[in-house]
């Protein structure tokens, strides 16, 4: 499991951040909220529909800059894998082609077989996007953020729309991915039981704008997880918390 003092990667405080629409109308998506993550943490962000929690991801990465607020470092300085909930892979490109674009240049070149086997790719590779299943194209998805040998891997709802067993393979995949001790995994969720099943710490939001109201540290091994396990902890948490009682 992972060691609660081990060193920060990424610590970041949001004052806030406001939507302005062109009729003049604001929407406040984040305030006050401050989060720390650690080399080799597992953190879900659990929240309620529409409470701020895309919005917080693409503030950590770097993606959104016009808040208030710090991160440090800044999401710059840091190498960054990102699994969108859209896989968002290049129709025209293969699969391979899809993982090696991201990839800086000079590694283009790059043998990628260890990392396509990994991720039971092999006989995908040379298929196009559009003949993919939507659980196979977030594996894809997967694979590329991992490509980069990222610091942070984050994903946003990795699992939503997949059936059962799409689901339960694609979490398979990212805890193999969460393996990788000296990277930080950022999850955004809002299914308790997924976030129960993979996350070394549950960061729980306030409906909008978002601010984290709990945070709830998961000591079992991830290997111990059964499904009694995340339903008898699924139920303790809900009964504790009325935020979790609709996920
Ligand atoms: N580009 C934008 N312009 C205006 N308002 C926005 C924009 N993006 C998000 N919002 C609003 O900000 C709030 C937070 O949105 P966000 O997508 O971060 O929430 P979420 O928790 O990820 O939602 P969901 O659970 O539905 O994915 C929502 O009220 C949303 O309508």
């Amino acid at each position: 499991m992972h060691d609660a003092g081990a060193s920060a990667l990424l610590e970041a405080h949001v004052a806030a951040k406001t939507y302005l629409r062109p009729d003049g109308t604001a929407t406040e998506a984040v305030r006050d909220l401050s989060l720390r993550l650690a080399r080799g943490e597992f953190v879900c962000l659990l929240g309620p529909s529409g409470c701020g929690k895309t919005t917080t991801l693409r503030i950590l990465t770097g993606l959104d800059r016009s808040f208030a607020g710090h991160i440090s470092p800044e999401p710059a300085q840091l190498r960054i894998g990102i699994a969108f909930q859209e896989p968002r892979l290049l129709p025209w490109r293969t699969v391979e082609e899809n993982i090696r674009l991201v990839l800086p240049k000079a590694q283009r070149g790059r043998d990628l077989s260890g990392l396509i086997a990994r991720f039971g790719l092999e006989g995908h590779a040379a298929r196009y996007p559009g003949e993919l299943s939507l659980g196979l194209a977030r594996r894809v998805s997967l694979a590329r953020a991992l490509a980069v040998e990222p610091d942070l891997l984050v994903l946003d709802e990795p699992f939503v729309s997949l059936d059962a067993q799409a689901a339960a393979e694609l979490r398979r995949y990212v805890a193999l991915a969460a393996a990788q001790k000296a990277m930080g995994v950022l999850m955004v969720t809002h299914n308790l039981r997924e976030a129960l099943e993979l996350a070394d710490r549950l960061v729980l939001l306030a409906p909008r704008p978002a601010h984290v109201v709990e945070e709830v540290r998961l000591d079992m091994p991830r290997a111990g997880r059964t499904m009694a396990w995340v339903e008898a902890e699924r139920a303790r948490l809900a009964a504790r918390f009325a935020l979790l009682r609709e996920t």
